[in-house]
């Protein structure tokens, strides 16, 4: 069986794959691996993967080195089942990479947008030839909200939980609504776009945050939590024996 780590900027997610399958999925911080060794000792584990985008403690980092299999340590060098154009594929988060990976891995001859809404919100390209085109990075939800309370002298921190009205009619519903109505029209916009010149695009969306679309939208979406654990659950099995 494999072992996934993707370790983001807010959460690390652990998965266990059997050909192919997650039997197993958890969430939990990234500054301590805590659930590591409970399920490395409930399944029959024979090499795993860790992909990072933030520096990982000592403490993690022993937990992982004391791992008894084969852990392959997602970088720029390593072998990729799609071509990544990538200007800059040295300092392209992995879990965007990942992303890609997983997306194509279902349909690998269509177009194909990958939205991840984590820390960061990040819009992602690959074309039908399995061609990684790059895409975009912005802030994600919490980010949003945090951000609006930081850099002001008046606003609250407000969550996505209450009221929630298409115009505001106080500051909690003006900064929920703006937010959360921010990210659906920044979303469909590029949906819209990438559909004009890609008529038969795929859209996966992936990553922590969920949020309503109107029906339009959300009828070509395809909503995959797991996208990055599958992708580099893929990885993994395309690096089979070079680790
Ligand atoms: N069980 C959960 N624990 C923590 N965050 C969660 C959970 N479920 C949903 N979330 C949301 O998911 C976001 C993290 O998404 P994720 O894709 O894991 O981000 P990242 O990859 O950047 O760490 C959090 O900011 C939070 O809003
Ligand atoms: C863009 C990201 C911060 C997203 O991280 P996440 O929201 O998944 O925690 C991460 O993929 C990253 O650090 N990327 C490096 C820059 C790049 O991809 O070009
Ligand atoms: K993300």
């Amino acid at each position: 069986m494999n072992l996934i780590i993707d370790i983001g900027n807010t959460m690390a997610k652990v998965a266990l794959f059997n050909d192919g399958e997650m039997v197993e999925v958890l969430t939990e911080s990234n500054q301590s691996l805590d659930c590591l060794k409970a399920l490395c000792a409930k399944y029959p584990v024979n090499q795993g993967i860790v992909a990072t985008v933030i520096d990982l403690n000592e403490r993690v980092l022993a937990d992982l080195a004391a791992l008894p299999f084969p852990l392959l340590w997602l970088n720029h060098e390593t072998p990729l089942p799609v071509v990544n154009l990538y200007e800059t594929p040295e300092t392209l988060g992995y879990d965007r990479m990942a992303a890609v990976v997983g997306a194509n891995e279902q349909f690998p001859h269509r177009n194909i947008l990958v939205i991840d809404a984590g820390t960061c919100i990040t819009y992602e390209f690959i074309d039908s030839k399995g061609q990684y085109h790059g895409g975009n990075i912005s802030p994600g939800m919490q980010m949003r909200f945090k951000a609006l309370r930081q850099f002001t002298g008046r606003l609250p921190l407000v969550d996505t939980n209450g009221r929630k009205l298409p115009m505001g009619r106080d500051t909690e519903t003006a900064i929920r609504a703006g937010v959360l109505k921010g990210m659906e029209y920044e979303i469909s916009g590029y949906i819209e776009s990438m559909k004009h010149k890609y008529p038969e695009l795929l859209v996966f969306l992936t990553g922590g945050d969920e949020f309503s679309f109107d029906s339009s939208v959300k009828s070509i979406i395809f909503a995959d939590r797991f996208l990055v654990l599958k992708g580099l659950n893929r990885i993994l099995n395309y690096n089979n024996g070079r680790i």
